[in-house]
């Protein structure tokens, strides 16, 4: 969770004054090392000018110039260039600064003394792209409010009242009083400490034999960054109650759709397609309470993984964007999707969401306080209480094919994770994914540079949907 997205989003929810334009966020973190606390004090200092270095030449109101004239500094040539070029608009800024930010601030973060040594020129990242994609139009965010909307989209479909009425209410219930124990994840990024904005957790389901598989341990470990934990708790009745529900509703969808050549063929015990053996939970609490841009890791799901992700209490925005593959930036730009999610609605990312698109959950404004129909199930005698928290499950399929001992290990000698190259897509079937090290998340931001792509077959890995010659539909 270390994109830019990520850290914009921290600072955003440490704010305590108006949310600023992107831009300013930006230089805010720029000027920070990354420092998400810092970069959040200075804004809320409103005195956003310290924002900008002493070294900066430009003025408040053409920030373009600004970034790039700090970014630039002591590089005469490119600064010719600049100022030579015509003045941007400003949406122009927002749109190339993105991604080029986090390799900037990976650059240009000390750590423990080692000096500064950007790898690249840094101005030709962020300098502005060939005039053809300049013509490119941003495209407005689009809210999704039907389940036709998102199917239309977005590789997700979204269901309204999956559960019974008093089951939702009660799961709700049950899950908030178990929030109360629930932490905020934490990990390292850089050289500090950060703190996930929402409270987690991490289920897994006695019926799939996950209990009894002290291996899973491990899996569960890795839902909080690689911190140790206690073995995770098993899914509560209540939640194996509604877990019945979803996988019927996922095996329907799936059985539905065209299946990618590298998602698993195998059959769950009464022959289904998809199977949920664990599930993270997560406790929104107020309108700050959020999860950055992050698409989940694949470590244990394995390629093209479906998550059912279920909404219960107070609606809140998911929202989701793609990441535009390198071959089509100049031709087109990412959209984003906000679908509010209502109580008891279920959305199911289906294969291929994790793969182009990134999701959060972004903080809010204002919200709907959510009026639970029924009692509580404990304290019948009282009246229900609104609430403002929003409580999210999603029931998640860890493949046979991607246990954890199956898992490489990185020179830290820890359990690596498993990405996608998110901007290099082809078929479904060729794509590549790569085991990374992740030990930094746990060891001062000091991992290896272990790097391996995945080779499906030389792991052993399967069976997938091509080595069986099968697509269900
Ligand atoms: O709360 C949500 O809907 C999203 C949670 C999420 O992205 C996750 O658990 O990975
Ligand atoms: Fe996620």
């Amino acid at each position: 969770m270390e994109d830019t997205e990520t850290l914009l989003a921290l600072v955003c929810s440490l704010l305590t004054v108006p949310k600023p334009e992107l831009d300013v966020l930006l230089d805010a973190l720029l000027s920070r090392d990354g420092d998400v606390h810092a970069a959040a004090k200075l804004l809320n200092s409103g005195d956003k000018t310290r924002s900008k270095p002493a070294s900066s030449v430009s003025k408040r109101k053409d920030r373009s110039v600004g970034l790039q004239g700090w970014l630039n500094a002591g590089n005469s040539k490119v600064e010719t260039t600049v100022s030579d070029s015509p003045p941007r608009k400003k949406r122009d800024v927002k749109e190339s600064s993105l991604s080029p930010v986090k390799a900037i601030i990976k650059d240009t973060t000390i750590r423990s003394g080692s000096p500064i040594k950007p790898k690249v020129d840094l101005m030709s990242v962020l300098r502005q792209p060939p005039s053809s994609t300049r013509s490119v139009p941003r495209l407005l965010p689009l809210t999704l409010t039907n389940p036709s909307m998102v199917a239309q989209h977005t590789p997700c479909t979204m269901h309204l009242s999956i559960l019974p009425p008093e089951l939702a209410c009660k799961l709700f219930y049950t899950m908030l009083d178990l929030s109360q124990s629930w932490k905020r994840n934490k990990w390292w990024l850089f050289d500090r400490v950060v703190e996930s904005p929402h409270r987690t957790s991490f289920y897994a389901r006695k019926t799939d034999g996950v209990e009894s598989d002290n291996s899973w341990q491990e899996a569960a470990q890795y839902w909080y960054n690689g911190r140790q934990t206690n073995p995770p708790e098993v899914f509560p009745d209540v939640m194996e109650e509604a877990c019945v529900y979803v996988e019927n509703m996922v095996n329907k969808e799936m059985q539905k759709r065209h299946r990618l050549p590298l998602e698993w063929a195998g059959r769950g015990a009464e022959g289904q397609i998809w199977r949920a053996n664990v599930a993270a939970s997560n406790c929104y609490e107020g309108t700050k309470d959020s999860v950055g841009f992050h698409s989940d890791h694949l470590t244990y799901l394995g390629p093209y993984p479906t998550i059912a992700s279920l909404s219960l209490g107070t609606t809140r925005i998911f929202r989701l964007r793609e990441v535009v593959p390198s071959e089509d930036i100049h031709s087109r730009t990412a959209q984003t999707f906000n679908i509010p999610l209502p109580h008891n609605s279920l959305v199911i990312m289906h294969a291929s969401t994790q793969e182009k698109f990134k999701h959060s959950i972004p903080p809010q404004s204002t919200l709907d306080l959510y009026r639970p129909l029924f009692p509580h199930h404990s304290r019948p005698e009282h009246p229900s209480e609104p609430s403002n928290c929003r409580i999210n499950i999603t029931f998640r399929f860890y493949r046979p094919d991607f246990k954890p001992p199956s898992i490489p290990r990185c020179n830290c000698g820890v359990p690596t994770i498993l990405r996608p190259d998110m901007k290099n897509r082809h078929d479904g079937q060729t794509d590549k994914y790569w085991w990374t090290c992740y030990a930094g998340a746990q060891k001062e931001g000091k991992g290896c540079s272990f790097w391996r792509v995945m080779d499906m077959k030389a792991e052993g890995r399967g069976p997938t949907i091509s080595d069986v010659g099968s697509n269900e539909r």
